[in-house]
């Protein structure tokens, strides 16, 4: 519940220009709800390459689900993007592993790209449960998004990194990535291969290059940064830098 209305238009394009430095970095802006048709016709207008999703979505289309907003309604607001599972969403909102696979399918069929969040709190880190629980919650998703492999990403969060400024440290981020990536190919080459997996938690222009520097690390969700331009561009500038580098090996 961050920059809605106004704010969200001026942010959109303060990102499309940092994003304008960048050839090969993929840019997606998730604001609230009741900023995503406002957000759409600014980047329709800039002609940007930056793309749109939402923040969560009711797994059915249409019906008696009053307050709901469903994959249709966000495609009609311009998304073509939705984060689902958010921690936030399975802490405070009681989402289960079971309706987060629900909302992964329905938006895959909807034609909207799912950012699958998975991530273990402070407490099942501490027990040694990182593994297992991320295991559980990326199993209850993958034979959804091996459905369309490389369509959707997912996007690991350690619960007591989001939003707290304690980063994961870069070779325990690819610990958990390697493992995810471990289970992609546990279903198939293809879609360990085309599997996008973000880190997300305190992600911010001084810390982004060590975390995308892991061999596992494809990208990041960034939350507190991503209100700020000026360092958000900073993140796609190091991303920039990475995919450069790699091209040149
Ligand atoms: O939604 C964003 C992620 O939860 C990360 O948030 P953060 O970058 O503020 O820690």
């Amino acid at each position: 519940m961050n920059a809605g209305g106004q704010d969200a238009c001026s942010l959109a394009l303060g990102v499309v220009e940092a994003a304008r430095r960048s050839a090969r970095v993929d840019v997606v802006i998730c604001p609230p709800f009741t900023a995503l048709a406002a957000a759409a016709h600014e980047l329709w207008e800039s002609k940007s390459a930056v793309m749109l999703g939402a923040q969560n979505m009711h797994p059915e289309p249409a019906g008696a689900f009053t307050g709901e907003i469903s994959a249709p309604m966000l495609k009609d607001s311009g998304a073509t993007w939705v984060i689902l599972g958010h921690s936030e969403r399975r802490q405070i909102f009681g989402e289960t592993d079971e309706l987060i696979a629900r909302k992964i399918a329905a938006a895959i069929r909807a034609e909207l790209q799912p950012i699958a969040c998975v991530g273990e709190t402070l407490e099942e880190r501490e027990a040694g449960k990182t593994l297992e629980v991320v295991e559980r919650q990326t199993r209850a998703f993958l034979d959804e998004l091996a459905k369309r492999p490389g369509f959707g990403v997912i996007a690991y969060e350690p619960v007591w990194a989001i939003g707290t400024g304690k980063v994961a440290r870069p070779e325990d981020a690819q610990e958990v990535h390697a493992m995810i990536r471990g289970l992609c190919a546990s279903v198939s080459e293809e879609l360990a291969a085309s599997t996008r997996i973000l880190y997300g938690g305190s992600v911010k222009g001084d810390n982004a290059e060590g975390l995308l520097g892991q061999a596992d690390v494809d990208g990041a969700l960034v939350g507190g940064a991503s209100l700020d331009a000026a360092g958000f561009g900073k993140i796609i500038d190091s991303a920039e830098r990475l995919a450069d580098a790699a091209e040149r090996g």
